[in-house]
């Protein structure tokens, strides 16, 4: 028998794992990489995150991948070569936290890979329905597991859009698994790049979870600060915080139908960029606006479309106790008109329930592939409303 597959099958019949959970989100600020130690599967999962940490990228990084990052027309040599790049970067950086650890490659079981998102296409974005809702993220497994010398589960979202989704948010299962409990109604927000929450009913309630993007969360006011003012984001939310916030262009950035689907959706800076700003600018007049109201209002635009969404979930379970994580949280006057709008709920930071925000998506990754060892399809299906499904592709290092 393969050895790959005899040390695969060894690591699946056991009950605990020590799992490397990587993800690079859209900001593209660095890869964050968890080691967590999982025993037992499903309902009885118990996590502990062992080691974090987050090797920020190269500007020489961001820069190749912003070449091809949500855009529609690109050179495919440098996207064919940016996969398996990317793959031995993010491989390198695994080596290297693990060096820095005093931990040995031999003792860590699996990596467990997201790669990095450069096309989201949900056929609600593409409006073409001769193409399945598809999304690609780049830094394949092969490379990984070649240049770190562990199994290495990757590209996590293929199987959920083959069973019929959109790929995202996968969040659910994971949130579900760690974070429900009897009493409290609650949702996790995360304002990344992208903003999405999980709505996890007390358990008493026997309502079911699920997950959602609501909008933009970080990226239209990245995207801004880094084409006109030059520095990757607005620091403190000063900018915004300078300007006034502009009527008639948050009502053309709201006059989207993305806001209007129903839950579950995903979304993505292929339809929340420039562009989209730009035509919301012309159609409401207000081209000529200064930065800073530009930036008050990209904020309020964000705030508004979380807080709608939020709302929207009210009446499910009772009122909901929000905890909040991503970069969004570091965003003062984000958070301020977030809180505006929704002044009945109780806001608060996700680390109060004693897990490190920013090791939380890498962890649900390391999660996802636990569950996918373990061979737990029908709680996928109970718990993320899919089909029976184990998702990720396993890649042996020789
Ligand atoms: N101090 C701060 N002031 C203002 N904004 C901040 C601050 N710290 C972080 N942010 C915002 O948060 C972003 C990073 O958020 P995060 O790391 O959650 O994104 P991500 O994981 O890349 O996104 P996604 O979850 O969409 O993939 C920054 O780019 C910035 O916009
Ligand atoms: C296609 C993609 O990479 N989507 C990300 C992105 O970042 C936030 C939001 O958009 C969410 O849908 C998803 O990530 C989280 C981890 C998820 O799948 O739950």
């Amino acid at each position: 028998m393969n050895k790959w597959i005899e040390r695969l099958y060894a690591i699946a019949g056991g009950n605990e794992r020590m799992i490397i959970g990587l993800m690079s989100g859209t900001s593209l600020d660095g890869l964050d990489i968890v080691l967590c130690r999982i025993i037992g599967d499903g309902p009885e999962t118990k996590l502990s995150v062992v080691r974090f940490g987050t090797k920020p990228y190269t500007d020489k990084f961001r820069s190749r991948i912003r070449e091809v990052f949500a855009k529609r027309i690109i050179d495919q040599q440098i996207l064919s070569g940016l996969h398996a790049w990317v793959g031995q970067v993010h491989g390198a950086l695994v080596n290297e936290a693990l060096n820095e650890w005093g931990i040995a490659n031999s003792e860590i079981d699996l990596v467990a890979s997201h790669g990095q998102t450069v096309f989201h296409a949900p056929q609600s974005l593409t409006g073409n329905t001769d193409y399945p809702n598809s999304t690609l993220q780049i830094g394949d497994g092969d490379q990984l597991a070649r240049t770190t010398g562990i199994i290495t589960v990757s590209d996590f979202r293929q199987k959920h859009v083959a069973a019929g989704g959109e790929g995202a948010p996968l969040a659910a299962y994971g949130d579900y698994l760690l974070f429900t409990t009897e009493k409290e109604t609650r949702v996790l927000l995360n304002i990344g790049g992208i903003a999405n929450f999980t709505f996890l009913p007390a358990s008493c309630s026997g309502k079911p979870c699920f997950a959602t993007d609501t909008g933009p969360g970080n990226t239209l006011m990245n995207q801004y600060m880094q084409q006109r003012i030059g520095t990757e984001m607005d620091e403190g939310g000063h900018l915004a915080a300078a300007g006034t916030i502009s009527s008639p262009l948050l009502k053309a950035l709201l006059s989207h139908g993305f806001f209007d689907l129903p839950f579950p959706k995903t979304t993505g800076p292929e339809l929340f960029n420039l562009d989209y700003l730009l035509a919301a600018q012309k159609a409401s007049e207000t081209v000529e606006l200064p930065e800073s109201d530009v930036m008050a209002t990209l904020c309020a635009f964000s705030a508004t479309t979380i807080a709608a969404a939020i709302r929207r979930t009210l009446s499910v379970a009772g009122l909901p106790r929000i905890y909040v994580s991503g970069g969004g949280l570091h965003n003062p006057i984000l958070m301020h008109l977030i809180k505006a709008e929704l002044l009945e709920l109780e806001i608060c930071p996700f680390d109060e329930l004693g897990f490190q925000s920013d090791a939380k998506e890498a962890a649900l990754f390391a999660l996802l592939a636990n569950e996918t060892l373990a061979g737990n399809a029908a709680h996928v299906k109970a718990i993320m409303n899919t089909p029976a499904i184990c998702m990720g592709k396993i890649s042996f290092p020789e």
